[in-house]
């Protein structure tokens, strides 16, 4: 059985964390290094005991540099590192011949002048734009298959996107009626010290946040433009609730004239009729982030309400799986010609 040797560039967070565990038990997966500054020198099972007497947790953790990750003999890396700090280390990997499947936002935007809007920094490495493929997996497989280097998608626009990219495309909706509302878990933000995300500051209470104009929008409005063949923009509320993880999005637009709910599935139907993690649950069902934390699994559901004329699509998915960790694990697989389910059927 082919078995890659891997890295992960990152590993102490919660999407590296998340890494850790389907990479740990991959069939594929050798894990060769796994990086944290803090932690660098302690084994696995050390910092992390949920992974005790597992094989390979071992290992110890190293400093994020280049030529140590290399010298492990990795062929492949996740980087689940910081914006900013991913594109140089990812630079430095491709330079040594390593495929590298980046989690943060660097690569995921064509044009170098829209990150430096939306990341407020310019970009580290634009000349690594170019060669860098959008990682959602059920609308770019091909591309993903034949890459160095990937862009995995942020966690809202996964929840987003998959459910709108057909009907945008099919010409069933006015793109520039969309309007998508996210919930997200706290892990959302990160494994970091921020008194907004202590526990009495998120617990028992829910708010929106990031508006009008949070990051997210710029690879969303992107993606939906390129589906709709002309510019797109919508307006995104992001909110935060007391969960570990998990994203539930409700989206609405504006149905064309004539368009039926029998059609909307169809059209979702046709897309994702071969795609192992959309789990499509029909009309008039909406999609529950309990059905998803720790799977691969994007959920949707469809509603069409015709006093409005919108359509209204939930989503449901968990922000470190589909939403980040396990859909780099996808790509992943793609790319190295493994079954794209490969570590991934967990329920
Ligand atoms: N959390 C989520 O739901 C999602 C996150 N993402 C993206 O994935 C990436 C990782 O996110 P997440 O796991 O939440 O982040 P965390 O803050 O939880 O983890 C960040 C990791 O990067 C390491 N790190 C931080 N700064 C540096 C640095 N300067 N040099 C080298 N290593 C560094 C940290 O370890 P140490 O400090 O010990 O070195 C840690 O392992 C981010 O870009 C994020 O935007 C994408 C989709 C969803
Ligand atoms: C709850 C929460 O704070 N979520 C994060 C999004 C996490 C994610 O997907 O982010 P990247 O684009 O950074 O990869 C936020 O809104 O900034």
């Amino acid at each position: 059985m082919q078995r890659i040797k891997t890295a992960i560039v990152g590993a102490s967070g919660y999407t590296g964390q998340e890494l850790l565990r389907l990479l740990l038990v991959h069939p594929n997966v050798d894990l060769v290094a796994a990086t944290s500054r803090q932690e660098a020198g302690k084994p696995l099972s050390a910092v992390f005991p949920r992974f005790r007497k597992l094989p390979g947790a071992d290992l110890a953790f190293i400093e994020p540099d280049p030529d140590a990750i290399a010298a492990t003999g990795a062929q492949a890396a996740f980087l689940a590192l910081p914006h900013g700090v991913a594109a140089e280390i990812a630079s430095a990997l491709l330079q040594r011949g390593l495929k590298v499947i980046d989690l943060s936002a660097d690569f995921r935007l064509r044009d170098a002048a829209v990150y430096q809007e939306f990341y407020d920094h310019p970009h580290p490495a634009p000349a690594l734009l170019d060669q860098a493929v959008y990682g959602l997996p059920e609308i770019r497989a091909e591309e993903i298959k034949a890459a160095s280097l990937i862009a995995s998608p942020g966690c809202y626009p996964t929840s987003i996107l998959l459910p709108l990219i057909p009907l945008v495309k099919a010409g069933l909706l006015d793109p520039d009626t969309i309007v998508a509302n996210s919930m997200s878990g706290v892990s959302g933000a990160g494994r970091k010290a921020d008194i907004s995300l202590l526990f009495c500051e998120c617990n028992e209470s829910a708010r929106a946040y990031g508006l009008p104009k949070h990051r997210h929008l710029s690879e969303i409005e992107q993606e939906l433009s390129l589906a709709a063949g002309g510019k797109v923009i919508i307006t995104f509320i992001p909110h935060l609730i007391p969960v570990n993880s998990g994203i539930a999005t409700t989206t609405t637009a504006k149905i064309r004239a004539g368009v039926s709910l029998e059609a909307i599935g169809q059209a979702l139907e046709a897309a994702y009729a071969d795609a192992p993690f959309v789990r499509l649950l029909g009309a008039g069902i909406c999609a529950d982030t309990k059905n998803v934390t720790r799977t691969n699994f994007i959920d949707i559901g469809w509603h069409l309400d015709a006093r409005t004329g919108r359509v209204i699509l939930t989503s449901a998915e968990d922000n470190l799986g589909k939403g980040a960790g396990s859909q780099a694990v996808q790509s992943f697989n793609l790319i190295f010609g493994l079954g794209e389910t490969a570590g991934l059927q967990t329920a």
